[in-house]
C-alpha cells in the first residue's frame, strides 16, 4: 500500500536555492522514493515573486513526478506552514560580495519571529524545521524562540554544506572518494569562525590525521579554505551558493528523516549543553541520526587548539545572540 503524503513546507520557493532544492524533493531525494510529498511554496507577497513561483509551480507540473501529491503557492507563513510535516526555512536575503553573513541579521531576524510564530501556531506538532536562510544558525535560534509550543530539538540550522566542502576538500588532499571518509565533525557556527574537526576522521578505515599529518595545513589551508568558501563562491558567480547549498539541505533532511547508519554528520542543534556549549545556543555537532532523531556523538576528547576553535566560535554565536535579544 503506498504511505500517505507528508506535507514539505519551503520558504523562498522562487529563489535560487529554491530552483534547486524543489525538483529534488518531489522527485524523492529527501524523504524517499516511496514517500509521496505535497509541496506548501512560501513566497513574499509581492507579484514579481509570486508570478516567478507560478512558473516554478507550472515547471513541477511539467515534471510529472509520481510522487508529488499536491502543490500550493502561498503568500502568509500561517497558511503555508498549515500541518507541514518538514518546513526548509530558506527564504531570506542572501549576502553579496564584501559582506559577512552575520551582516544579513537586521535585515533577516523578522522574517523568522514571524516565521517561528506561525510554526508555533499552524505545523504539525512534530515539525521538522531546517533553517538555511543566513545567518543560520542565529534565524534557527530565533525562530525556536519564536515557537515555545514546538520541541527545541526540532529546530536545526544548516552546518551541512560546511561538512560537505571539508570532506570534499580532505579527499582532494588524500586522493581519496570522498565517500571513503568518515567521522567528520564541523563544530559552532555556519561562518567563517566554524571548526571542521578531521582528528577522528577515517579514511578506509585509517586515520585522516595521521594520513595528512600536517597541522599547517589544517590550520592555515584547510580551516580558511572551507571557512570562507562561501564568499570564494560569491567572488566567482557573482552570487551567492545555490546548488550545493541545495544538496545540503537535502542530506541534511534526508538523514535526520531516513537515518544515518551509524555515520556522522553535522547540524546546527540547540545545545543541551554537550561539550560545555551553553543551553540552546544553535551549534554544529557531529550526530548520528535514527528513527527520525539526531544524537549528537559524545565523548569526544577536545584538545587545546579545538577548544580554542570552539570558544572562537562559540563567542560569535553568543554575540549574534545578544543583538537579536529585542526580537524575542
Ligand atoms: N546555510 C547555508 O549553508 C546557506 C547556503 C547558501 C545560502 N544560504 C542563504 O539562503 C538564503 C537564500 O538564498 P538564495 O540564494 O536562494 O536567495 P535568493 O535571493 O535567490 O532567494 C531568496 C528568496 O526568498 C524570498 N523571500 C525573502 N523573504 C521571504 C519571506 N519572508 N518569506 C518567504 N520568502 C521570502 C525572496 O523573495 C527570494 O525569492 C540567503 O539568506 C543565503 O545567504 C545559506
Ligand atoms: O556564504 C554565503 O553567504 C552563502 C552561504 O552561506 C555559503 O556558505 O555558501
Amino acid at each position: 500500500m503506498s504511505k500517505k503524503p507528508v506535507r514539505v513546507a519551503v520558504t523562498g520557493a522562487a529563489g535560487q536555492i529554491g530552483y534547486a532544492l524543489l525538483f529534488r524533493i518531489a522527485s524523492g531525494e529527501m524523504l524517499g522514493k516511496d514517500q509521496p510529498v505535497i509541496l506548501q511554496l512560501l513566497e513574499i507577497p509581492d507579484e514579481k515573486a509570486q508570478n516567478a513561483l507560478k512558473g516554478v509551480i507550472m515547471e513541477l507540473e511539467d515534471c510529472a513526478f509520481p510522487l508529488l501529491a499536491g502543490i500550493e503557492a502561498h503568500s502568509d507563513p500561517m497558511t503555508a506552514f498549515k500541518d507541514t510535516d518538514y518546513a526548509l526555512l530558506v527564504g531570506a536575503r542572501p549576502r553579496g560580495p564584501g559582506m559577512e553573513r552575520a551582516d544579513l541579521l537586521a535585515a533577516n531576524a523578522q522574517i523568522f519571529t514571524a516565521q517561528g510564530k506561525a510554526l508555533n501556531a499552524v505545523a504539525s506538532r512534530n515539525v521538522k524545521v531546517l533553517v538555511v536562510g543566513n545567518p543560520a544558525n542565529t534565524n534557527a535560534y530565533i525562530a525556536m524562540k519564536s515557537a515555545p509550543d514546538l520541541k527545541p530539538g526540532n529546530f536545526t540550522a544548516m552546518l551541512r554544506l560546511d561538512h560537505n566542502r571539508a570532506a570534499s576538500q580532505i579527499a582532494a588532499k588524500i586522493g581519496c572518494a570522498v565517500g571513503d571518509i568518515q567521522k567528520l565533525a564541523v563544530w559552532g557556527n555556519h561562518s567563517p569562525t566554524m571548526y571542521a574537526d578531521y582528528r577522528f576522521a577515517t579514511v578506509n578505515g585509517k586515520s585522516v590525521k595521521d594520513t595528512i599529518n600536517d597541522q599547517v595545513w589544517n590550520k592555515d589551508v584547510f580551516l580558511p579554505t572551507v571557512g570562507k568558501r562561501g564568499a570564494a563562491i560569491i567572488a566567482a558567480r557573482g552570487l551567492s551558493s545555490a546548488a550545493s547549498a541545495a544538496n545540503a539541505a537535502i542530506d541534511h533532511m534526508r538523514d535526520w528523516a531516513l537515518g544515518t547508519n551509524g555515520q556522522w554528520v553535522t547540524m546546527g542543534i540547540p545545545s543541551q549543553g554537550w561539550y560545555g556549549i551553553p543551553k540552546d545556543v544553535m551549534f554544529g555537532f557531529p550526530v548520528t541520526c535514527e528513527n527520525g532523531e539526531y544524537k549528537v556523538v559524545e565523548g569526544l576528547e577536545i584538545d587545546a587548539f579545538s577548544q580554542e576553535c570552539i570558544d572562537k566560535t562559540l563567542a560569535e554565536l553568543e554575540g549574534e545572540k545578544d543583538g537579536v535579544k529585542h526580537l524575542l
